[in-house]
């Protein structure tokens, strides 16, 4: 797939701060992308430098080949073919759903603009309410009307600039599947920027992790759970915790739990102390097993609970079990390590 979107060694300042630093990731044609990071990292500023809203200090950022922004150079916003969806949806609160869905389409005859209108209704799953006012729907239903509007002209790409923020935890799962798939219909190329990891994983095809103005990680949301880069990373998705262990082979470690082979050798030395990262799900609950931990605490998930759990030394684990395994606090269960990937760092790396 050759890429449609090239965000190459792109920079941006404002004053003396840098809040994009030497940034690249590409995104294939119809590919979705998502910038995570927590408050201030710089996605928005990302999201504004490929709108057209802000210069680039230094890179290029291009769209099929085509240079839009680099220094000294942008292409007018306007003329990017660039569609948004903003996170307080921005409708035009006079105007009906279908007109606020067809204003970027005056240029069309009326019977086209209509038909076009009602494609995209339609494919939101708001057919019959084309003559409602934004006021009379809903948030979730609100923001659908906004994709749609910014899907309307067919630009060659969408930005997504934390869309579901304003919207309960259920909806923001529910209208994030439902917007990717909307997305996917149409062959549509996007980014999404958002500070929720859930959404992410929703969403997207591939996520970039934003620390500081800087991208660690750009992979899929498997790989970005399964083989994080960095301990940032690890410790920023997913949950887990970090366990002493020795290196004992060039692909194999020792836990207090026992013996692992399976490491991708990275440049680790034998008899070294690092950091093994260990899931919830790496932790199995098993009664048949001799190894036995403690239940500290555990939190009901409905499927499953999420069980903190402490070993022979103190060291503290997570487990995630299925529901029907209802342990008391302070009792000693069975547990088996079940690891896919091994994930190890130096130690202070
Ligand atoms: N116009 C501006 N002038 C000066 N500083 C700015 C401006 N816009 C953003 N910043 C600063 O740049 C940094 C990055 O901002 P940006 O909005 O890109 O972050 P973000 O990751 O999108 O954060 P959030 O999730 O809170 O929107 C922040 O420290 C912010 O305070």
């Amino acid at each position: 797939m050759s890429a449609l979107l090239e965000f190459d060694q792109v920079s941006q300042s404002y004053g003396d701060t840098r809040v994009v630093d030497a940034m690249s990731f590409q995104l294939a044609d119809g590919e979705i992308g998502c910038l995570l990071g927590s408050s201030g990292c710089g996605k928005t500023t990302v999201l504004r430098c490929i709108a057209g809203f802000e210069p680039v200090e230094s890179g290029e950022v291009r769209l099929a080949g085509e240079v839009l922004s680099r220094a000294g150079y942008a292409r007018a916003a306007h003329e990017r073919r660039i569609g948004m969806v903003f996170q307080d949806y921005a409708l035009f609160p006079h105007l009906s759903v279908s007109a606020n869905v067809g204003f970027g389409l005056r240029k069309l005859a009326r019977a086209e603009r209509e038909r076009r209108v009602a494609e995209l209704l339609e494919l939101v799953g708001l057919a019959t309410y084309g003559d409602a006012y934004p006021h009379e729907l809903s948030g979730g239903q609100q923001q659908r009307v906004s994709l749609a509007r910014a899907l309307a002209p067919r630009p060659r790409l969408i930005l997504l600039d934390e869309p579901f923020s304003n919207l309960d935890v259920d909806l923001r799962e529910r209208l994030s599947r439902e917007v990717r798939d909307i997305l996917k219909r149409e062959g549509m190329t996007a980014i999404l920027v958002t500070h929720d990891q859930h959404e992410a994983f929703a969403m997207a095809d591939k996520v970039g992790v934003m620390q500081g103005g800087r991208l660690l990680q750009w992979a899929t949301p498997y790989a970005l759970y399964h083989q994080p880069a960095t301990r940032f990373v690890a410790d920023f998705i997913g949950q887990g915790v970090f366990v002493p262990a020795t290196i004992m082979a060039p692909n194999c470690v020792k836990l207090e739990i026992g013996e692992f082979c399976g490491l991708t050798p990275n440049g680790f030395t034998v008899g070294e102390m690092v950091d093994v990262l260990l899931r919830p799900d790496d932790v199995q609950h098993d009664d048949a097993s001799p190894l036995t931990a403690r239940v500290e605490s555990k939190v009901f998930r409905g499927s499953a609970f999420h069980y903190t759990l402490t070993l022979p030394s103190g060291q503290r684990v997570l487990a995630e079990v299925p529901s029907h395994h209802n342990h008391a606090i302070g009792e000693p269960i069975g547990i088996r390590l079940e690891m896919d990937h091994l994930i190890a760092f130096h130690r202070g790396a």
